[in-house]
């Protein structure tokens, strides 16, 4: 069986703040904190995937940027790519999240991250500029 991709965006705005969401379903998931995104369709290309992702949870066009590291490992027959973004256009709405919350620097980890998406964090925060 292939391996399933999931792809994520890390939306950096102004100020080194990154966009954290919150899983509504499923139940063992729900409540965590994760990065907005999800499965790549068929014959769908990835980065194609993650602008529509964005589209359809959040409500906004993102503009793409440079990958987080390679792959990140899910459950077993998954596996999680994640770029840097930035909001090309529109105000993320949580469509299909229980919340969103803007995370500023110093703030990074006072969310539940999905246990997949600590370290992703924990990279994202040195790729970002400390100002
Ligand atoms: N989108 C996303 N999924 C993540 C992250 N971290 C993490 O463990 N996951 C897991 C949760 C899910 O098991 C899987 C992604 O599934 P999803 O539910 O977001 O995919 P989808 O939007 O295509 O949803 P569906 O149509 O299959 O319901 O990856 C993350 O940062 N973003």
């Amino acid at each position: 069986m292939s391996t399933i991709l999931v792809v994520a965006a890390v939306i950096v705005a102004p100020g080194g703040r990154v966009l954290a969401a919150q899983r509504a379903e499923p139940a063992a998931l729900a409540g965590g904190w994760e990065f907005p995104g999800g499965k790549v369709d068929p014959g769908e290309d990835e980065v194609a995937a993650l602008i529509r992702e964005c589209r359809e949870e959040l409500g906004v066009e993102v503009a793409v940027g440079e990958r987080v590291g390679d792959e990140w490992p899910l459950s077993a027959g998954y596996a999680l790519r994640v770029w840097l973004c930035s909001l090309a256009s529109g105000v993320p709405e949580a469509r299909e999240h229980l919340a969103l919350r803007w995370l500023g620097p110093g703030e990074y980890y006072d969310v539940a991250w999905l246990e997949a998406d600590l370290p992703i964090m924990k990279t994202v925060e040195n790729l970002l500029p400390r100002d």
